[in-house]
């Protein structure tokens, strides 16, 4: 067409005016954020800068403003990443997580505070509880149910004996690859390194296209990937912070068996988060081991009209701990509803704790 190069030469000036105000609006704003941050010191000298439950209520507004043509979670991602540098003006944000770097637990870390986080990688689950408990960091990234796995058992167990709370939640989309270094060839291939909740994720895979190579079960993705950098006949499943961090080629992409398979992330912290409007609870309930146990422990949820979205049953590890149940439901617990229900709950459990109320995953 011949008008082209004209249209295209208004078009960029447009966009080169339209990045101009918005570097100007992203400019007042990290001001403003500011600002927030010495109100806030000078009301309290210790405040916390960050605020879960603001950042999700920010978030939604995001989403629900947004018109297109931008889909509205690629929206709010990118003002994910605009809140996460306001706030490093202040102080950068401090994160432990399940690592080692490369690891799906540090691409949920970035994906939940943004990339100007500083994100710490931690040897084992344990450990990012007592980083967060230490006051070593902000707060700890962990993996705690898959959709095709189930329950991360291990991330459970550790909130029986910590006094941690959980401050959010993040659910992240979890793509498999075949990896290699650049040396192997796919038919050379006799051993296969990931971590075992990547094995079940792709069984299907495997038992069609590799039911002779050894799968060797590895302490995470990401250690899988940096085993196969030097090895010729052996290949790793990870993703791609892992395939992208060790330099590895790709033999086939999103091998996981359930093209919705999932992970979900909590945050955990040591304070409280108040409500921001559509919030979780998450509660851990020993009950006596007597029929009628589960009806009793239910039956206060019902009558409330809480909507429960995950019941998980753990064995008792000491004598008081008869029967576990990890509960999670929808609201928060300074809701009078809710705050009644517990306490209905707490009158029959032999214990009951809450482990946190939090905003429910935006992104
Ligand atoms: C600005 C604030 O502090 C922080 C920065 C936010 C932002 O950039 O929008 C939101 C919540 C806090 O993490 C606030 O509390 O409003």
């Amino acid at each position: 067409m011949s008008d082209t190069p004209i249209n295209l030469e208004a078009l960029r000036q447009r966009i080169d005016q339209l990045d101009g105000d918005i570097v100007r609006l992203i400019s007042e704003r990290a001001s403003c954020a500011q600002q927030v941050a010495h109100v806030k010191l000078a009301e309290d000298e210790n405040a916390i800068f960050y605020r879960p439950e603001r950042e999700a209520q920010v978030l939604r507004r995001i989403m629900a403003l947004n018109e297109g043509p931008l889909d509205a979670e690629e929206m709010a991602r990118l003002f994910r990443e605009i809140m996460s540098a306001c706030l490093a003006l202040e102080k950068p944000i401090k994160v432990a997580y399940l690592g080692p770097e490369g690891t799906f637990t540090q691409q949920a870390a970035l994906k939940h505070f943004g990339d100007s986080a500083v994100s710490l990688p931690m040897a084992a689950i344990d450990e990012v509880f007592r980083e967060v408990e230490a006051g070593a960091v902000n707060y700890g990234v962990v993996p705690v149910e898959n959709s095709t796995e189930g329950v991360v058992n291990h991330t459970l167990d550790t909130f029986i004996d910590s006094s941690i709370r959980i401050c959010g939640e993040v659910v992240l989309r979890i793509h498999h690859h075949l990896l290699v270094s650049e040396n192997t060839r796919r038919d050379k291939i006799t051993r296969i390194y990931s971590h075992p909740q990547s094995f079940g994720q792709c069984r299907k895979w495997l038992d069609a296209h590799f039911p002779h190579a050894e799968r060797v079960p590895v302490s995470s993705n990401a250690e899988a990937a940096k085993l196969v950098k030097t090895e010729w006949h052996s290949a790793a499943i990870a993703g791609d912070m892992a395939a992208k961090l060790y330099g590895l080629a790709h033999i086939a992409e999103k091998i996981e068996d359930r093209p919705d398979n999932s992970t979900r992330f909590l945050i955990i912290g040591s304070d409280d988060v108040p409500m921001c409007g559509e919030d979780k609870t998450s509660v851990v309930v020993a009950m006596r081991n007597q029929p009628g146990t589960l009806h009793d422990l239910l039956e206060p949820f019902h009558r409330h009209g809480i909507d429960l979205t995950r019941i998980e049953t753990r064995p008792s590890r000491t004598g008081v701990w008869n029967y576990v149940f990890f509960i999670d439901f929808k609201g928060h617990r300074d809701e009078p509803g809710v705050a009644a229900m517990l306490e209905e709950v707490s009158q029959q459990a032999l214990e009951l704790r809450v482990l946190g109320s939090y905003p429910q995953g935006v992104l």
